[in-house]
């Protein structure tokens, strides 16, 4: 495996970019339109920046890494790749047409992955015409510094698709845990539930962001709270994955928290656009 094709420059897709690009990969990198590429290569060249200031990257192999990535806003410019990630926007009608659309474009003998958190692996390898070669690959934020990839079959994954998969996975230094397709798969299932209570919590006015935070912190030994975790991770991302949850498994006890659909709606993303539960 040579290239490595991600539709998808916000910071999942960019920092996948990042990853394959610094273990020797070539990455073709693609979304909507020239901006969003070029805003996706600024944030990984930073990030580059930022491993050779910390002695995490010589400037040579961060330079190297960067030469290595190609932006693009043209989708089929993604023919040479070996294996295609798609990092779009958590919404299950982009995937299902983004996908149809690689499907024709990318060679015969291909991978097509998708790092979707939450949407069936099963139902988005359907849209191909052939779903053996369909797996999900799911990165976790920020991808540079988290060590999993959760590896999720649909029904219809294919032995030798799992496997090269696995493979990349451990060639780009991630660990991996293999889980059946399920709604939110492992990680999410739990987390995301977790994030949508605590912002109950704050709506009912128990406590402030920042003490629930930082009783999450000091009382339950998490690195960052859940609030604030939601906010890396997008209120919009969050809620797409609860919304996911609630329909999918038609049970009340994943409802959406209001305040976390309200925080949407005014356009509060948390650190994508400089609100969300904390300010940036
Ligand atoms: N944010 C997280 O913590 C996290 C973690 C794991 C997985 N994910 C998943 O990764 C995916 C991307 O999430 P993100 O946080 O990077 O979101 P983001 O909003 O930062 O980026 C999404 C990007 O997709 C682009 N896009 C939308 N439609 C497109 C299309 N048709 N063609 C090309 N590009 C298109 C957008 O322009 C945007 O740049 C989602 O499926 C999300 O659930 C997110």
């Amino acid at each position: 495996m040579q290239t490595i094709g991600i539709v998808g420059a916000g910071q999942m897709g960019s920092g996948i970019a990042l990853v394959c690009a610094t273990a020797g990969l070539n990455v073709i990198l693609n979304d909507l339109d020239e901006r969003a590429v070029e805003r996706g290569i600024e944030g990984i060249s930073a990030n580059l920046g930022r491993m050779v200031s910390k002695g995490k990257a010589t400037s040579d192999e961060a330079t190297g890494a960067l030469e290595r990535i190609k932006g693009s806003a043209v989708l089929t410019e993604l023919v040479e790749c070996d294996l295609a990630i798609e990092a779009a926007t958590e919404n299950v009608q982009v995937k299902e047409e983004l996908l149809r659309k690689l499907d024709a474009i990318v060679q015969p003998g291909a991978i097509i992955a998708t790092n979707t958190s939450s949407v069936s692996v099963t139902r988005l390898g359907a849209t191909l015409a052939d779903p053996r070669r369909f797996i999900g690959m799911h990165f976790f934020n920020p991808v540079p510094v988290m060590a999993l990839v959760e590896v999720i079959r649909g029904l219809q994954t294919s032995d030798a698709t799992f496997d090269a998969t696995i493979a990349l996975a451990k060639r780009i230094g991630k660990s991996t845990i293999c889980v059946k397709n399920s709604p939110g798969f492992v990680v999410n299932r739990i987390l995301i539930p977790m994030i949508n209570e605590a912002v109950f919590v704050l709506q009912e006015g128990l406590a402030g962001a920042a003490e629930i935070d930082e009783g999450m912190k000091l009382g339950a030994n998490h690195p960052i709270g859940p609030l604030a975790l939601a906010d890396l991770i997008g209120l919009d991302t969050t809620l797409a994955i609860m919304n996911v949850l609630y329909r999918d498994f038609n049970e009340p006890k994943y409802r959406p928290a209001p305040l976390l659909k309200e925080m949407v709606d005014a356009g509060y993303l948390g650190r994508k656009s400089g609100q969300g539960f904390h300010t940036y």
